[in-house]
């Protein structure tokens, strides 16, 4: 039988809550068996950006990512984000080791090529590129891997690259040796209906007709294509939910957020 991995993306709402951080990295610390934690950070960035009189751009939920925007990025994200989580997950005994998709070439990416819209130094990520090598490699040693959503462009330069598509290229890449879960934790109980319901499990057609109603909008649209992206290539399962329900979900199996289907 293929050994399991969790693969956790946590998203930005909940990492600049004090609180709601804290309650989330002891469940998370607490999770046994393989893990890995990607995390987003984008609503600290538009703070920070904001503090320094630089205005967020955002087109189709990716940040416009000029000279600037890429150097508070990296800072950011690599630093501040990513380190303080390493230091709250090795308070609570959990062994992590923090970095970005351009350490160890991790995830192999391309700056996003100009079309209508100039994205800057934003990162897409290299179709089927990503082996999973080097993460399989530091799971086996028992570390617990955190990573920020940055990539490079082979060339010198760090790439701003959404947290949401790298927690779908991690699940992917590590699915040919795994079994993977993947569960997308933010403030939300789930994907909500427009009574604001939470949607137990979402079909594709279903996601098309939510959208086509205006339901899902901004942010969900790009989490579910890259949640319905990671079962279609090999995923086991795929969930988005409230970051307080992972725990019960992993343990004991019970689902109160959304299930990809
Ligand atoms: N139908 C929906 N159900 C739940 N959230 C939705 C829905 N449509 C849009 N959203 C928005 O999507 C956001 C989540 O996407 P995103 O901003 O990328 O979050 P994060 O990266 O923090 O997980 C939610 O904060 C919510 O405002
Ligand atoms: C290119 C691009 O848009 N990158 C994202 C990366 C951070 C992110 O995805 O953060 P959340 O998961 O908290 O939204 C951004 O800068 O906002």
């Amino acid at each position: 039988m293929q050994q399991a991995v969790n693969i956790i993306k946590v998203g930005g709402n909940i990492i600049d809550n004090e609180e709601k951080l804290a309650s989330f990295l002891k469940d998370f610390s607490e999770l046994k068996g393989l893990k890995v934690l990607i995390h987003g950070g984008g609503k600290v960035a538009t703070e920070i950006s904001k503090g320094l009189g630089i205005e967020a751009k955002m087109v189709d939920g990716r940040r416009i990512t000029d000279n600037e925007t890429l150097k508070i990025v990296t800072m950011v994200y690599a630093g501040l984000i990513n380190k303080n989580l390493v230091a709250k997950l090795q308070a609570l005994s959990c062994n992590a080791i923090g970095l970005t998709g351009a350490d160890a070439n991790i995830i192999p990416a391309h700056k996003r090529p100009v079309k209508e819209i100039d994205y800057g130094f934003v990162g897409d990520v290299e179709e089927g590129k990503m082996d999973g090598k080097i993460l399989s490699t530091l799971l086996q040693a028992e570390l617990t891997p955190i990573l920020a959503p940055l990539t490079h462009d082979q060339q010198g330069n760090m790439l701003n690259t959404n947290a949401d598509t790298i927690a779908s290229t991690v699940a992917v890449s590590l699915s040919k040796n795994f079994k993977v879960n993947l569960i997308y934790c933010f403030e939300k109980d789930g994907v909500l209906d427009g009574e604001d319901k939470v949607i137990p499990a979402i079909s594709k057609t279903y996601f098309a007709e939510l959208k086509e109603q205006g339901i899902v909008v901004a942010g969900m649209i790009p989490k579910l294509d890259n949640a319905f992206a990671a079962i279609d290539k090999g995923v086991s399962s795929v969930y988005i939910m409230h970051a307080d329900g992972l725990k019960d979900l992993i343990n004991n199996d019970r689902n109160s957020g959304t299930k990809i289907s």
